[in-house]
């Protein structure tokens, strides 16, 4: 048994020119983590950060320019094979014959891994994706939520214990998002690693028990989701004033402080410099009476915001 599921090692990728080996984007700077087994781990970081890149490096998409990897104990280089079984990928974009039937797909797909005919689970993973009626209607006539749902069966036909989906619910509905994580979740629970790549900061924070985060092609954070929350160093207090306001109050230790209403304003500041009760009086000596405060703490979006920003040390 394997003590990581994945593990990354000084992975650097520079999408170079044929024959300019240190010129073009350097998209991963020496990542290294782990993906512990049995869990959901996320994958986040800005647009252009290097998600995809690490996720194709494991589906042997892109070459890796140095370090290493493994996958369920298997080195990409030396055992691709083994590798490669033990990895299921939902692609970003959606890719399938639209004259196929989902039940082909998946039976196509078994065969293209060496699945032999007697241990193959079509039947079963349409019944897991929720699209048992759907077997023998052409793939072109299900939704758009249908479709995602046939990839992450389609990922699975050979029964890898790591499933990654690279971000399954871009520009998919509420309901449909739901129902996906819902799935995801139904996975893990009977044994399968996840890592998922999402723009979902919320969802991200609900469903995964940890979090890595690549900004430029550098790993930033690589923690529990809740030791990462628990990095928020700001808080947000709403007041609402016994009159108009115009102007936002301004202080050195506000990041950010905005008129959210005709009486009311957002102030969001840093905890290790000053609290609530000092914002408070702050308004009171600027000749403000307080009529009401709410407080909010920072979640995963706010530290995701910190770290990511060009302001982060
Ligand atoms: N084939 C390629 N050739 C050259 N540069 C590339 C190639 N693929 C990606 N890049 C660059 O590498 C960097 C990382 O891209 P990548 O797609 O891995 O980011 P990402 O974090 O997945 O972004 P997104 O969230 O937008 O999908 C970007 O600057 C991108 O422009």
């Amino acid at each position: 048994m394997t003590e990581a599921a994945i593990s990354i090692r000084n992975i650097t990728k520079r999408y170079a020119p044929t024959g300019k080996q240190d010129e073009g984007k350097l998209a991963l700077d020496d990542v290294s983590f782990d993906v512990p087994l049995g869990g959901i781990f996320g994958l986040l970081g800005p647009n252009g950060a290097g998600k995809s890149t690490l996720i194709n490096i494991m589906a042997g998409l892109v070459g890796k320019t140095s370090g290493s990897m493994s996958i369920w104990g298997f080195d990409i280089d030396r055992d691709r094979r083994n590798a490669k079984a033990s990895i299921g990928i939902v692609p970003q974009e959606i890719v399938f014959d639209p004259f196929f039937t989902p039940a082909e797909v998946l039976d196509n797909t078994a065969g293209f891994y060496g699945v032999p005919k007697s241990e193959r689970r079509t039947d079963e993973l349409l019944a897991a994706v929720h699209l048992s009626d759907k077997a023998d209607a052409y793939a072109r006539s299900l939704s758009g939520g249908m479709k995602r749902r046939l990839l992450v069966a389609k990922a699975m036909v050979h029964s890898p214990p790591i499933l990654v989906l690279d971000e399954p619910t871009a520009g998919v509905d509420v309901d449909l998002r739901r129902q996906l994580w819902e799935l995801v979740v139904d996975l893990n629970k009977r044994g399968v690693t996840v890592v998922l790549t999402t723009h979902y900061l919320e969802e991200a924070e609900e469903l995964c028990d940890r979090i890595a985060i690549i900004n430029h092609g550098k790993l930033i954070a690589d923690k529990t989701t809740r030791e990462l929350v628990a990095m928020g160093r700001e808080k947000v207090v709403v007041l609402t004033l016994d009159r108009d306001i115009d102007v936002a109050p301004a202080h050195e230790a506000f990041s950010k402080s905005e008129i959210t209403g005709d009486r009311s304003v957002a102030i969001t500041y840093d905890m290790d410099r000053m609290n609530a009760g000092d914002v408070l009086t702050l308004l009171n000596s600027q000749g403000y009476s307080i009529v009401d405060v709410t407080t909010r703490e920072a979640d995963l979006e706010d530290v995701f915001v910190q770290l990511t920003s060009d302001r982060a040390s």
